[in-house]
């Protein structure tokens, strides 16, 4: 199996570099959509994130504020580490979970889209690494339009997160998504070619049929060994 990553920066353009790949069929585990699900109501990621941020942060229907939260870690690099560290064995065990129900259903390459890759050292995992790059303007400008967020509140997100340029660096792949949707999409064409070209011999074994196979040829030499004993 390969695991694709797929990361950038707060709104660099991983959702739609995401969705281009679900409408090609292939599939997408979301690690914001995992790390939702872990603190909903009654959760033990729920409990955990009440317990040290308080009530304050609970809305009238039991479910976390995430407005509220996300203002209060997104101006405090010590409260955002705290969050982190509560959520990452949640989150990690959720994306684990997804990537098994991908590999039992047989699927042989999926994308895992993950804004913290390098954060959380999931980029052990991962191969190709793939960064949606945006220049800094663009950045800000289209996190605002879509957040109806302030430039200040804009940068505030952004610097919360290890720099673009740095993970640029790591990638071995870059998509440049300053431009408009469809220079986007022909740039990934070609990544959907580098993505979808044969497995290698150690992601073969990883993959279902891969597990299957090598099952099977130790059970035949090891019926082959018992019967050349008798
Ligand atoms: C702070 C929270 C409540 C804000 O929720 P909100 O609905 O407003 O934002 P959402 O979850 O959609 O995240 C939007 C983007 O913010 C960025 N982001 C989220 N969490 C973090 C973080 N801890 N550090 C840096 N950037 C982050 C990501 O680029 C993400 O794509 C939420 O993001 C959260 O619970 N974060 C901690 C969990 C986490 O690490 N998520 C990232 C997935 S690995
Ligand atoms: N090439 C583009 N041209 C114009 N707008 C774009 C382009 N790419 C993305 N956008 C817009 O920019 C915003 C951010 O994109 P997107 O949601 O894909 O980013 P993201 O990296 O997934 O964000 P997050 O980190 O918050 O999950 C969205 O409103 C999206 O519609």
């Amino acid at each position: 199996m390969r695991i694709v990553g797929l990361t950038g920066g707060i709104a660099s353009g991983k959702s739609t570099v995401s969705n281009l790949f679900k409408s090609h069929g292939v599939p997408v585990v979301d690690a914001d959509l995992v790390a939702r699900d872990v603190v909903r109501k009654g959760t033990g990621g729920w409990k955990k994130v009440v317990a040290a941020f308080g009530d304050d942060i609970v809305l009238e229907n039991g479910e976390i504020d995430r407005a509220c939260l996300g203002q209060i870690v997104f101006s405090d690099s010590t409260k955002r580490q705290l969050l982190n560290r509560l959520l990452a064995p949640y989150i990690s065990f959720g994306i684990f979970w997804e990537v098994v129900k991908l590999w039992i259903k047989g699927s042989k390459v999926i994308i895992l889209d993950i804004p913290l890759l390098f954060e959380a050292k999931m980029d052990q995992c991962t191969a190709p690494i793939i960064v949606v790059w945006v220049d800094p303007e663009t950045q800000v400008t289209r996190l605002m339009a879509r957040d109806g967020l302030s430039e200040e509140q804009a940068k505030n997100k952004i610097h919360a997160q290890t720099a673009l340029d740095w993970k640029k660096t790591k990638a071995h792949i870059v998509i440049n998504n300053s431009g408009t949707l469809e220079e986007t999409k022909l740039q990934f064409q070609e990544v959907l070619n580098q993505v979808g070209r044969p497995l290698t011999w150690k992601e073969l074994a990883f993959s279902r049929e891969g597990v299957f196979w090598i099952l099977v040829s130790a059970i035949v030499g090891l019926l082959m060994v018992q019967k050349n004993l008798k």
